[in-house]
């Protein structure tokens, strides 16, 4: 299915049979990612009395699992502000639209000290001028340990607030990144890229001027095939009413 496609009065077509997923599946085993010093997710058959609800166990006309999991420690997941404020804002409620122009853009981060930082300076330099609703980070090296690693206390690369608070100004609503978190993971609940992405002055009372439509997608992976440039992002999720949401973000080439 081809799609022609408007956007600031340039005319694109789209191919909808081409999906380039960037999305980690979720799994109940050792092979899925972790962070937040979570155990693994789990999958496994309802039981009620000796009633197995697994067709192969013969009692069962179905399957039928129980699943349970972390949206931010097992995969790739879509949060709002209400991760980070003491009231509640369901992702479901303020994620409405879900086409975006996406920068796909690959940061090699910074040593510093013992962290590695993305910089405002390389975000700056990697979007060349672009000017897109969503952008979407590729750290560098992409090695594809990122789809199985247990990310708890390795202190993994992220991004500073300056790159953060350029992000928002300039005015990207939606920003996807292949690290479990946008912050240091221990910053003493500082959580300064976050803050400034969403431009959340105060946890306790929200500011007017907070950005709720505006998400995080963390743990995504962009394999090596998918090149650099401008995509069509389709950015869908399960409907939990929840601060963040197991997402399944897609790219499309965008063809001029
Ligand atoms: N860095 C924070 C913790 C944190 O960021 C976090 C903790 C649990 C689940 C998700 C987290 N951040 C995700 O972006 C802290 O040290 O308090």
């Amino acid at each position: 299915m081809i799609a022609s496609i408007k956007h600031n009065y340039k005319n694109y077509t789209v191919d909808f049979s081409q999906p380039l997923d960037i999305s980690l599946p979720l799994t109940n085993d050792n092979q899925n990612p972790i962070a937040w010093y979570q155990d693994e997710p789990k999958i496994e058959p309802v039981t009620m009395g000796d009633w197995i609800g697994k067709v192969s166990e013969g009692k069962s006309s179905t399957n039928f699992n129980n699943i349970f999991f972390n949206p931010h420690a097992h995969g790739t997941h879509t949060e709002c502000l209400g991760h980070i404020t003491k009231d509640f804002y369901s992702v479901n409620q303020h994620l409405k639209t879900f086409f975006f122009v996406a920068e796909l853009i690959s940061i090699e981060p910074i040593a510093v000290g013992d962290d590695f930082i993305i910089t405002k300076e390389q975000v700056e330099k990697a979007l060349n001028g672009n000017n897109p609703e969503a952008i979407v980070i590729r750290t560098l090296p992409n090695i594809d340990n990122k789809k199985h690693k247990n990310y708890s206390n390795s202190n993994p690369p992220y991004l500073s607030d300056k790159a953060a608070t350029y992000i928002r100004e300039i005015g990207i609503k939606h920003l996807l990144i292949d690290l479990p978190s946008v912050d240091k993971e221990h910053d003493e609940g500082k959580l300064l890229a976050h803050k400034a992405f969403w431009n959340v002055k105060n946890i306790e009372e929200l500011n007017k001027n907070a950005r709720l439509d505006c998400t995080i997608t963390e743990m995504i992976f962009v394999d090596n095939s998918i090149k650099d440039g401008s995509y069509l992002l389709n950015l869908q999720m399960a409907p939990f009413e929840n601060d963040a949401s197991p997402s399944k973000p897609i790219l499309y080439k965008l063809n001029e």
